[in-house]
């Protein structure tokens, strides 16, 4: 049964992917490109099956060992499941992107492109402002760099070179990329230069926070780049120094955009909205259709939570945006008020209550998790973390806590019993955060302790647990922390190490996303699932 309702969730990516719109369906031919879409067949979906993690726990058997692996290496590599992977179309190149660019992805090995790439693409090539809605480690940031690089730089596509389009003899910036944080801006950053090549890698600038801002104006002045990236903060700062030359800009790309859209970045967003390329309707835009060529910037914004409030804002900015989803388009217009975003894009049943700011749906997670909750006293955690990577023997853990202050206590208590841990959190400075992620990345760290900082958009594929040994505030939180493992069909194992107490709050989690969390111990080396 396990199989088989963890094959249902996948399924449907396969499927071919449906433009929905008032007046009747749109599809990819609609927007001017292919629609061929592979169907699974009988002997792929067996594959498929086969492929699918699961850890089978019948209900009437309790105290069933379920791991007890311990080998003494630290590091093995997680590997992608790729039959487990949301893929839908067989090539980028059927989703109209231009041969250079399709030619680069494969040499960076990117060769099929997953559900919610295939799309977004062509919504965003058709000039459509667009929400892009789909789980953790689903290919978002290729979903909306690869429009921009087929527009935008040197492997842009014929008719923009022939249109003299592009960079050329440009000035302004063409693409601008917010980030909550400076490693998901960095990362970010990293993803561009990859597909830019190092020969063109100064066509991208990043302006985050915490690095030199001096340096990063003078490389604005000289490199005159077509895509900066950056922090709210440092974007804003330049910006309103004038140093910024955003007025013909093309892309706005809000990366994380529930977050970025939260209070403490208000003012800083408010500057970059009202600055960043003409908005449509702003004096000096042209159409409101964004069938015709337009020349008012278009806006793409992106998250695995997306809360009613960022509809309505997408709404007010956008011109004719759209909802993006792995298998399926819809108008904004088309959403109701009534609750978060879900699949089928209508309100999830589980969003009665009015704080539906808090909810996402359970289509915000990957579908590989398996999520587990043990209970122990606050004294006795960390000695559960250590027993709980023994027990699963993870090899990249990722454990979140809510107090800065615990961090360094937690890594002392690991580090005296010989596993290697390091902390990371934001009032440490941008190189060793930079030089802790490595090691994290590398393997020298087998345990990062840390707090809501990574909790949002870092890519570590090697990341086969996250442990919560502070509960977090909310299921948007929870999605979150939850969706740095399992990324593009890995294997990913969630564990929330709580006191006696705390455990309603696991069941409240439990049925706002819609997902068993399992109540566990950690006896023997072995995880041990217990009767709830
Ligand atoms: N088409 C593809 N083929 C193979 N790997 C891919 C493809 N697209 C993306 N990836 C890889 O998948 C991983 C997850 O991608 P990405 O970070 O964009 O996910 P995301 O949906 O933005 O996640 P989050 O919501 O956590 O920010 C990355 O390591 C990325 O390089």
């Amino acid at each position: 049964l396990r199989k088989v309702s963890q094959f249902t969730r996948i399924a449907p990516f396969r499927g071919n992917i449906r433009f929905l719109s008032d007046s009747g369906s749109l599809t990819l031919a609609s927007l001017g490109l292919k629609n061929e879409v592979k169907t699974v067949s009988g002997n792929e979906k067996n594959k498929l099956q086969q492929g699918v993690s699961t850890i089978e726990v019948p209900k009437s058997r309790v105290n069933k060992r379920v791991s007890g692996n311990k080998t003494g290496l630290v590091k093995e590599r997680n590997p992608v499941d790729i039959k487990t992977a949301p893929f839908a179309v067989e090539s980028f190149s059927e989703l109209g992107l231009p041969p250079l660019l399709v030619e680069r992805l494969e040499k960076e090995g990117f060769t099929v492109p997953t559900d919610v790439q295939a799309a977004a693409v062509p919504a965003v090539l058709k000039n459509h402002d667009v929400v892009i809605q789909s789980y953790t480690g689903s290919g978002k940031t290729l979903a909306y760099l690869l429009p921009i690089l087929s527009q935008v730089g040197p492997l842009r596509g014929e008719l923009e070179l022939l249109n003299g389009n592009g960079k050329g003899n440009k000035v302004d910036i063409e693409a601008v990329i917010v980030a909550p944080s400076r490693e998901l801006g960095m990362q970010i950053v990293r993803e561009v230069e990859k597909l830019l090549g190092p020969a063109d890698k100064k066509l991208v600038q990043q302006l985050v926070g915490g690095a030199n801002r001096s340096r990063q104006e003078e490389a604005l002045r000289k490199n005159k780049p077509a895509i900066v990236v950056g922090t709210p903060g440092r974007i804003a700062e330049i910006s309103a120094a004038g140093k910024l030359p955003t007025h013909g800009c093309r892309y706005l790309v809000l990366d994380e955009v529930d977050q970025l859209l939260a209070i403490n970045f208000r003012e800083d967003m408010q500057r970059i909205l009202d600055h960043v390329g003409r908005r449509p309707g702003a004096r000096g835009g042209e159409s409101n259709s964004p069938l015709v060529k337009r020349s008012a910037r278009q806006t793409i914004m992106v998250s695995a939570t997306v809360p009613f409030s960022v509809i309505r804002a997408a709404r007010s900015w956008g011109c004719d945006p759209l909802l993006v989803q792995a298998n399926k388009v819809v108008p904004l217009e088309s959403v109701p008020p009534s609750g978060p975003v879900n699949n089928s894009g209508t309100p999830s049943t589980a969003s009665s209550s009015s704080n539906i700011q808090a909810m996402p749906s359970v289509q915000s997670l990957p579908p590989n998790l398996q999520h587990y909750y043990t209970i122990t006293r606050i004294q006795h955690k960390i000695d559960m973390l250590r027993r709980c990577v023994h027990a699963l023997d993870a090899k990249c853990v990722i454990a979140f806590m809510n107090h800065t202050k615990q961090l360094k206590d937690a890594v002392f208590k690991l580090e005296a019993r010989g596993m290697k841990a390091a902390e990371l959190h934001g009032d440490l400075s941008k190189l060793v955060r930079s030089t802790i992620l490595k090691k994290f990345r590398n393997g020298e760290v087998r345990v990062l302790l840390t707090n809501e900082l990574s909790a949002r958009g870092l890519d570590l594929p090697e990341c086969d647990l996250v442990v919560n040994l502070g509960l977090p505030t909310d299921s948007v939180h929870y999605a979150h922390r939850a969706g740095r493992t399992g990324r593009l069909g890995r294997k990913g194992t969630v564990v929330t190490i709580c006191e006696e107490p705390e455990v309603f709050v696991v069941k409240k989690l439990q049925k706002q996303l819609s997902l068993s969390i399992q109540a566990c111990e950690f006896s023997e080396g072995n995880l041990v699932i217990t009767e709830d």
